[in-house]
């Protein structure tokens, strides 16, 4: 048989093992994996000495595609995700104008994205007060979830829920069969310690934090919680950034609640005095925590009890970054980029296999949304969906490195101890040593499909 590609030698990144095989590609699909493949290929790479690990499907995204493609757009940001070894993104339903809470919009987004992404990629639709009406459009649509905001989103345009339009999203999303993502912060909780920083005119880095404590997210988690057991509605929590939480999360879990969580590798990476040192670039929500926290959520990962990691990547410009004032800076952090080399990190300092890291980034993913016939691992008859990494480079973030449309964030300077060398989606070199393959398109994922 003649392959389209042929990868040979590398260290395969695969369910259970880290094994030196030859991955043979047609027609987008991996069709063969052995020790030695012999074959005629229309392209042959020679991964030897590399790591082969199955693309990364970050589902935390947002792209702001259209109407806001001054802070990213799909071009952009999916050649951003691929310079990272992403092969699918999840796009979130807001800071794009119209938010994707309509059949229309989300329409328009799907050719939007099949038209500029040079990945695969999902789209979320909004649960907003005023929009009840359309989930089941937006399920029909084939949307690969739900997401609702639990405190003010930052966004004037994307609504957060208040506990009534939760509930009745809830019912009709359990009803549908969807999942629900859902942004945890308490709005009581952060909108009054938010009005008395405001009145003691305390805007600094510290007051920022302590006006979103963890205990914002264990309150909002855990209400959200006993809605889900009331509705029966499927929830995954965004951006997780607390021990307690997780550890609310993996009780229900434990208790038959179908419910997921992620973390993202700022969390896990980066704390509170980072924050402080680093500036504005490191203002997200929730805020990045104590270093206690940070070493808490890590060994949580680590064990298991942290279904995913994703990138939250939420850019802006940097005028809207640059504040004084810290309530008014945008909260998001920049950084979609990393975060397959973020998890390969952790993976490496705390010596586990790196079957964890592909776990954490494509498996999971990939099966809590439905994907797993066809993405989220390496074997016979799935999409080619792959990035080869260099565990003997480093990669040095610098300015000149970010393929982002604004070229600022957190992880500029830090040095990564491995570098992604070429990001393959469905059998397609998207990138390659530093390069986008221009020509690339990704296809939109239908969770109906
Ligand atoms: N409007 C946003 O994009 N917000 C995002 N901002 C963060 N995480 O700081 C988010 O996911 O909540
Ligand atoms: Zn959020
Ligand atoms: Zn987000």
């Amino acid at each position: 048989m003649t392959y389209d590609l042929l990868i040979k030698n590398g260290s395969v990144v695969l369910r259970d093992e880290v094994t030196k095989l030859d991955l043979a590609i047609k027609e987008g699909r991996i069709v063969a994996l052995g020790e030695a493949i012999d074959g005629e290929a229309q392209q042959v790479i020679d991964a030897e000495g590399k790591t082969v690990f199955p693309g990364m499907i970050d589902i935390h995204v947002h792209f702001d595609d259209p109407g806001r493609t001054q802070w990213e757009g799909f071009e952009t940001g999916s050649a951003m995700l691929a310079a990272g070894g992403c092969t699918a993104f999840f796009d979130m339903p807001l800071n794009g104008i119209p938010s994707t809470v309509t059949k229309q919009a989300f329409e328009d987004k799907v050719a939007l994205g099949e038209e500029k992404s040079c990945i695969d990629f999902a789209l979320w639709g909004g649960l907003v007060p005023d929009h009840l009406d359309d989930l089941q459009d937006l399920f029909d649509c084939g949307a690969i979830g739900f997401k609702a905001f639990l405190s003010p989103s930052g966004n004037a345009e994307f609504k957060s829920v208040d506990d009534l339009s939760l509930l009745a999203g809830m019912r009709k999303i359990a009803e549908l069969g969807g999942i629900l993502a859902l942004h945890s912060e308490s709005a009581p909780i952060v909108t009054f310690l938010q009005q008395e920083k405001l009145n003691q005119g305390r805007t600094g880095f510290d007051d920022y934090a302590e006006s979103r404590p963890p205990l914002a997210e264990v309150e909002a988690v855990s209400r959200a919680l006993l809605f889900a057991e009331l509705t029966g509605c499927a929830l995954h929590f965004v951006h997780i950034s607390t021990v307690r939480a997780v550890q609310r999360i993996q009780a229900a879990k434990k208790a038959g609640l179908n419910v997921t969580l992620e973390t993202c590798p700022h969390y896990l990476l980066y704390n509170h005095d980072d924050f402080k040192k680093l500036g504005v670039v490191g203002k997200c929500a929730p805020p990045l925590r104590s270093e206690a926290e940070r070493i808490g959520l890590t060994n949580q990962l680590l064990q298991g009890q942290i279904d995913l990691i994703s990138s939250d990547h939420s850019p802006c410009e940097w005028k809207d970054k640059d504040k004084e004032n810290l309530f008014e800076a945008w909260g998001g952090i920049s950084g979609g980029q990393f975060s397959l080399l973020s998890a390969i990190e952790i993976a490496l300092d705390h010596e586990i296999s790196l079957t964890k890291v592909a776990e954490w980034t494509a498996r999971h993913p990939a099966e809590r949304f439905g994907l797993s016939a066809r993405k989220g691992s390496i074997g016979i008859g799935k999409d080619a969906d792959l990035a080869i990494v260099d565990l003997n480079q480093s990669e040095r973030v610098t300015r000149e490195r970010l393929l982002q449309r604004n070229a600022f964030s957190l992880y500029e300077g830090r040095i990564f101890p491995a570098k992604v060398l070429t990001t393959i989606n469905r059998g397609t070199v998207v990138y390659s040593e530093g390069k986008i393959n221009s020509s690339a398109r990704g296809r939109w994922i239908s969770a109906k499909a």
